[in-house]
């Protein structure tokens, strides 16, 4: 069963601070970005979907079920998140990071089977981490630690992946290999892929769009739709321009010679 987020007038202080301000919003197949400028509340509301961030009123439901009736247990085995800065993990080598996404199926102290072993190869494969098996994480660059951190969220098989700036730190070569990726897992029967990027070229390549700003969801709805073009160049200012591109996807246009609200 494709995973159903729904979030219904969902309202957040964060320091005593309104940081999401009556959120609705439906996410369930495909693959979702979330857009917005900086501070607007994305990684905010990705956390409460992944029920990281209680609401002060307002809630989140996970297949009909508010999130905060769901055991930790359940939700992991459901979803996965994937956080902004990417934690890491001390002295454990790039292998034993992304074991540490089985453990939602193995419990602490579990003993791993082929099952568990095949999943973490497989989530290796996927971000081209399987050379580096044996090396730290801390050993590694920005973007090598982020394959492998994305690799540990793929590792758990939850159907439902929350990832906050996957691309972050990468080259452009694997930021393409990652929209591939993000489509095809969420192309799969059951499986939906919600991303916060800040990369709007990236960003296009979703099935649908979230644009926020301020602690609002502007607009959602597929990357073609008129209006949630409109509300991209609305939040973003002069700065970019959306222009049809090839097979009927949108492109981001950078115009540098508008000021943008930045200025
Ligand atoms: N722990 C906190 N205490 C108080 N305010 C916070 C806290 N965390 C975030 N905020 C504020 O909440 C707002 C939304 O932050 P959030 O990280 O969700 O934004 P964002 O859209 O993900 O931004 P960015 O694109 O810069 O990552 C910001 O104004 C931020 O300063």
């Amino acid at each position: 069963m494709t995973p159903r987020l729904q979030v219904q007038d969902l309202q957040l202080a964060l320091g005593g601070r309104p940081v999401l301000r009556g959120v609705d919003l439906q996410l369930d197949s495909g693959w979702t970005a979330i857009v917005g400028p900086n501070g607007a509340g994305k990684s905010t509301l990705l956390r409460a979907l992944a029920g990281l961030l209680p609401a002060q009123s307002g809630q989140v439901l996970l297949d009909g079920r508010p999130l905060a009736r769901w055991t930790a247990g359940e939700r992991a085995r459901r979803l996965a998140w994937l956080a902004q800065l990417g934690d890491t993990t001390g002295e454990l080598s790039v292998r034993e990071t992304v074991e540490l996404g089985r453990i939602a199926h193995l419990g602490l102290g579990g003993t791993p089977g082929p099952r568990d072993a095949q999943a973490v190869a497989q989530a290796m494969a996927l971000t081209e981490c399987q050379d580096w098996a044996l090396r730290r994480l801390q050993e590694l660059s920005g973007g090598e630690r982020q394959r492998v951190l994305l690799a540990r969220a793929l590792a758990t098989e939850a159907p439902l992946l929350l990832l906050d700036e996957p691309t972050t730190h990468l080259d452009a070569p694997h930021q393409v290999a990652l929209a591939r990726l993000f489509r095809q897992l969420a192309a799969r029967p059951g499986h939906a892929v919600v991303t916060v990027l800040h990369e709007l070229s990236i960003a296009l390549q979703a099935d649908h769009l979230v644009v926020m700003a301020q602690g609002q969801v502007v607009a959602q709805g597929p990357c073609a739709d008129a209006g949630v073009q409109r509300a991209l160049e609305a939040v973003f200012g002069q700065a970019i321009r959306i222009r049809p591109g090839p097979c009927g996807r949108p492109q981001v246009a950078l115009n540098l010679d508008e000021p943008s609200h930045a200025d």
